[in-house]
C-alpha cells in the first residue's frame, strides 16, 4: 500500500480546475518518453526498474562489505560528494537519526561524511573526532576523478596506513565506483581494494539505491531490503500515465503549471530535523536535472520551525515567485506529551493535555494557511510513516517526478554539463596538466 498521499488543496487560489486537464497530454507524452527510453539521456534511466530488479545475490557483496566493517570498525568514513553521499546521509538521518553517531549502542557503527568540502579545518576536526577508534573508509565516486573526494581519500589512506600498516589499510577500504574506468577504479585494481560497482545506467544523483547509498545504510544498521521494497512497490503504484491517477505526474504537472505562472522557486519544507538531508538530496536531484538552457525551477529548502524564524518573513511577504512543497510525516516515530505543571507562568497552560506531535502538526497546518494567504501556492507530500519502505517510495516519487518534469521542460534531465564550468576554472587556476591554455586565460583574469 502506498505510504504517500499527495495533496494539492493548497493550490486552490492559484490554479484553476481545468489547468491540470490542459497539461495532461503533455505530461503523458513526457512520461512515455521516459518509460520508452526515447528521450535525451535515456541511457541513464536504469534507476527506473533498479529497485525491483535487486535480489539476494545482487545485494550479497554489499552485505559482505557491511558485515566486515561492522566487525572491525567503530567508525565508517564515507568519502564522496553530491550524489555519492547525499543519499546515504539522507537515509541515515531519516531512518536512524541526525544524532545517529551520538546514539550508537553496542556494535553499532558511527558513520561520518568527508570529501564533500575542501576545508582543511573540517578534515582536521573529523580526524580528531575519530581519534583512536577503529575505522574503515568507503570512498565513493562514479567518475572516479572528482577532486574533493580524491583529496580527502589521500588523507584518510595515510591515516589508515599509519594505524594499520599498508596491508591492514587495504582491508579497511571499500571503493564504490565505475565497473571499468576512472582513477579510483584503476587505483582499486592496482592496490587490491574491495570494490562495489555503480551501474553504468544510473547517474550520481539517482544512485542512492545502488551500492553508493546501500553500503553506508547497511553499515548504519538500516534494513536495505525494506528500502528497496518500498521503491519497487512505488514503481507499480506510480505507473499510470494519467495525471488524474498518478500523483507523481500530478506533482510534475503542477510544478510546471506554477512555473509558467512565474513561481520559479520551489521550497521543499519539512517539520522534522531528520528530514533536512532529504531536502539536500532533493535539491541536487532537482537542480542538476532541471536547471538547463536557462530553464528550470530553482530548488530550495526550509526546515521548520527553525526557518520560520529566519526565512519566514521572506516566504510570507517577499517576492512572489515561490511555491512550497511540504513533506509531512503523518505518524511520528516518537511522541511526547506536553509536560503538565498546572500553572500558566510560561503562558502554555492551553497546551496541557496535548502532545508535541499534535502541536507540531497544528503548526504545520497553520503555516500552510498563512503562506497560502500570503500568496505562496502549497503542495503537500504526506508520508504515513518515517520508515524504510516509506523512504524508498519517497525516493522513487521524486526521481520519477523529475524525469517527467525534465522532459516537460524539453531538456535532458540526466546530464549535468554545467557542473564542469567550475571545475575548468579551478583546474586551470591550480595548473592541472591538460589545462595549460585555460590556465593562462584564468590567471590573466585575476591580474
Ligand atoms: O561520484 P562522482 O563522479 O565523484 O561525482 C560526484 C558529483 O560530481 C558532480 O558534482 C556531478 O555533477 C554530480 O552529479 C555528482 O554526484
Amino acid at each position: 500500500m502506498a505510504a504517500i498521499h499527495f495533496d494539492s488543496n493548497g493550490l486552490q487560489n492559484f490554479v484553476a480546475d481545468n489547468e491540470l486537464d490542459e497539461i495532461k497530454d503533455q505530461v503523458r507524452f513526457a512520461h512515455q518518453t521516459l518509460v520508452n527510453k526515447t528521450g535525451a539521456g535515456a541511457d541513464f534511466t536504469d534507476w527506473f526498474h533498479w529497485a525491483s530488479s535487486q535480489d539476494q545475490a545482487s545485494l550479497a557483496p554489499i552485505h559482505q562489505a557491511a558485515d566486515a566493517i561492522r566487525k572491525n570498525s567503530k567508525v565508517l568514513v564515507v568519502i564522496g560528494i553530491g550524489g555519492s553521499y547525499l543519499g546515504s546521509r539522507m537515509a541515515i538521518d531519516f531512518l536512524k537519526s541526525p544524532w545517529h553517531n551520538e546514539l550508537v549502542q553496542g556494535d553499532e557503527v558511527k558513520v561520518y561524511f568527508a570529501g564533500n568540502a575542501m576545508s582543511p579545518m573540517a578534515l582536521d576536526e573529523l580526524d580528531r573526532v575519530i581519534g583512536d577508534q577503529d575505522f574503515s573508509v568507503n570512498v565513493i565516486s562514479k567518475s572516479g576523478t572528482t577532486t574533493e573526494p580524491a583529496v580527502a581519500f589521500r588523507f584518510f589512506k595515510q591515516r589508515l596506513v599509519a594505524k594499520y600498516g599498508e596491508e591492514g589499510a587495504k582491508e579497511r577500504i571499500v571503493a564504490t565506483t565505475d565497473a571499468k574506468k576512472g582513477a579510483l577504479k584503476n587505483e582499486a585494481t592496482a592496490e587490491g581494494y574491495q570494490t562495489l560497482v555503480i551501474p553504468d545506467g544510473i547517474g550520481g544523483r539517482f544512485s542512492v539505491l545502488s551500492a553508493v547509498g546501500l553500503l553506508p545504510m547497511a553499515v548504519a544498521g538500516i534494513n536495505i531490503e525494506n528500502v528497496l521494497a518500498g521503491a519497487a512497490e512505488a514503481e507499480k503504484t506510480y505507473s499510470s500515465d494519467n495525471v488524474h491517477e498518478n500523483p507523481v505526474l500530478a506533482y510534475a504537472a503542477y510544478r510546471r503549471i506554477l512555473y509558467d505562472k512565474g513561481y520559479t522557486t520551489e521550497i521543499l519544507a519539512n517539520w522534522e530535523p531528520s528530514l533536512q538531508y532529504l531536502s539536500e538530496w532533493w535539491k541536487q536531484l532537482m537542480g542538476e536535472s532541471e536547471g538547463k538552457n536557462q530553464k528550470g525551477i530553482y530548488p530550495s529548502s526550509a526546515n521548520y520551525s527553525t526557518d520560520l524564524h529566519s526565512l519566514g518573513q521572506y516566504i510570507q511577504e517577499g517576492r512572489r515567485d515561490l511555491f512550497e512543497t511540504v513533506v509531512r510525516i503523518d505518524h511520528s516515530k516518537h511522541d511526547l506529551p506536553i509536560p503538565k505543571t498546572g500553572d500558566n507562568e510560561d503562558g502554555l497552560l492551553y497546551l496541557e493535555g496535548k502532545s508535541l506531535e499534535e502541536v507540531n502538526k497544528t503548526a504545520a497546518t497553520g503555516v500552510v494557511l498563512a503562506h497560502v494567504d500570503g500568496g505562496v501556492p502549497n503542495l503537500a507530500v504526506h508520508l504515513d510513516r518515517q520508515d524504510e519502505a516509506g523512504l524508498g517510495e519517497l525516493i522513487y516519487f521524486f526521481e520519477l517526478a523529475v524525469g517527467v518534469s525534465g522532459y516537460l521542460f524539453n531538456i535532458n534531465p540526466f546530464n549535468q554539463p554545467g557542473v564542469e564550468a567550475y571545475k575548468t576554472a579551478m583546474f586551470a587556476l591550480l595548473d592541472k596538466p591538460g589545462y595549460e591554455e585555460q590556465s593562462k586565460v584564468y590567471h590573466d583574469r585575476l591580474k
